[in-house]
């Protein structure tokens, strides 16, 4: 039975899945990492210093001196279509899209800036998906990423009148779709290069050590990841993985090793050849691409290392995108059968 004229219009009830990542700012210069740095390092699940205490040292320091020297390391992996976490965050969303069939709406959103949050989920609902999924795209769980966009999800549908019934995506740190898939990637990575590493390096981007003793398990699914890939890896490197930490901000003691130190101190010790992988990231990024496939290897080189290879993230590549569509297809159980 058709509903009367005067009932607000009804669409076709379909399901949404939200891929949400970190964001980035909309342009490789100061201005615009002035705006992304001050709402991301805003967030009192990023930076756990007492907002008192915090904003004025944000926004009278940091603010001031950071963006300068972020947007050149940002103008160095900046790519034609735009920053490279977004793009690719972007191609993954179009990609699974297209496998996830038509009763299945998939969109992207950035935590920090745009797309964001309450507007693609206003859109999701607007085209009738009443049931969405929520997947962050961080394969380990932290309060600094993943639950900041339980957060904004959380704000958002309180705004809400007519809620979409909203699951989240669990982290998939050991789940075996990314181990296989990103022990997959080291094993054509290495076949890509032209020597053979004495060691594997995984940098997962850091958090400050407190975070670790108060509750946070991001650490622990860290080392379980490169635990679970090195057992994959058995057949071609012998040694297990080595596990770093990046991207050290600010004066508190962060989880060790840094990578940094890490690529400093192996020539010393007879490791000359490297590769290094980022299992910790979905997408290639300004983390990825220019501190450690830049930076990195002028640290290593310089101290003593001689050859050195980055293998990418699995950005949208055929076994990413195959990932997703296992870990989301088996989170919409119930809803899509
Ligand atoms: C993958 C997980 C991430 C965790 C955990 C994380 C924690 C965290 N980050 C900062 C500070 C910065 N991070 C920055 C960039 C950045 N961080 C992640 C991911 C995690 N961060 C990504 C994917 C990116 C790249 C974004 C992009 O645009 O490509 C930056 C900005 C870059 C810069 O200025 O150097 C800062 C700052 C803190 C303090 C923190 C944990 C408490
Ligand atoms: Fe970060
Ligand atoms: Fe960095």
């Amino acid at each position: 039975m058709a509903p009367p004229p005067d009932h607000p219009s009804v669409t076709e009830p379909r399901i949404g899945v939200l891929l949400v990542n970190l964001g980035t700012p909309e342009a490789p210069d100061v201005p615009a990492l002035k705006r992304y740095l001050g709402e991301f390092l805003s967030d009192p699940r990023v930076v756990e210093i007492p907002q008192l205490i915090w904003q004025p040292l944000l926004r009278g320091v940091i603010l001031n001196t950071r963006p300068k020297q972020s947007a050149k390391a940002y103008a160095k992996v900046w790519m034609d279509e735009g920053s490279p976490l977004m793009v690719y965050t972007k191609r993954q969303a179009e990609a699974l899209g297209k496998r996830m069939g038509s009763k299945v709406l998939v969109d992207f959103a950035m935590r920090y800036g745009n797309p964001n949050i309450p507007d693609r989920l206003r859109h999701l609902k607007l085209s009738g998906c009443d049931k969405i999924l929520i997947a962050p795209l961080y394969p380990q769980y932290s309060g600094a990423t993943t639950a900041t966009v339980v957060d904004k999800v959380g704000e958002t549908l309180e705004r809400m009148r007519h809620q979409p019934t909203v699951r989240y995506l669990a982290p998939y740190y050991d789940h075996d779709a990314h181990i296989e898939a990103v022990a997959d990637s080291v094993r054509e990575g290495l076949t890509g290069i032209d020597f053979t590493p004495d060691a594997v390096i995984t940098s997962f981007h850091g958090m400050p050590l407190q975070t670790l003793y108060d509750g946070d398990p991001y650490h622990c699914q860290c080392r379980k990841t490169a635990r679970l890939v090195s057992e994959k890896l058995r057949d071609v490197i012998s040694e297990p993985l080595i596990v770093s930490f990046q991207s050290r901000f600010g004066r508190a003691k962060w989880l060790d090793p840094a990578t940094e130190d890490t690529l400093e101190q192996i020539p010393q010790k007879g490791i000359k050849k490297v590769a290094v992988v980022a299992p910790g990231f979905a997408v290639d990024c300004v983390e990825t691409l220019e501190e450690i496939a830049i930076e990195g290897e002028e640290q290593f080189r310089e101290a003593g290392g001689e050859r050195f290879a980055y293998i990418p993230c699995l950005n949208d590549s055929e076994r990413s995108i195959t990932m997703l569509e296992k870990l989301v297809r088996q989170e919409l159980a119930g809803w899509l059968d």
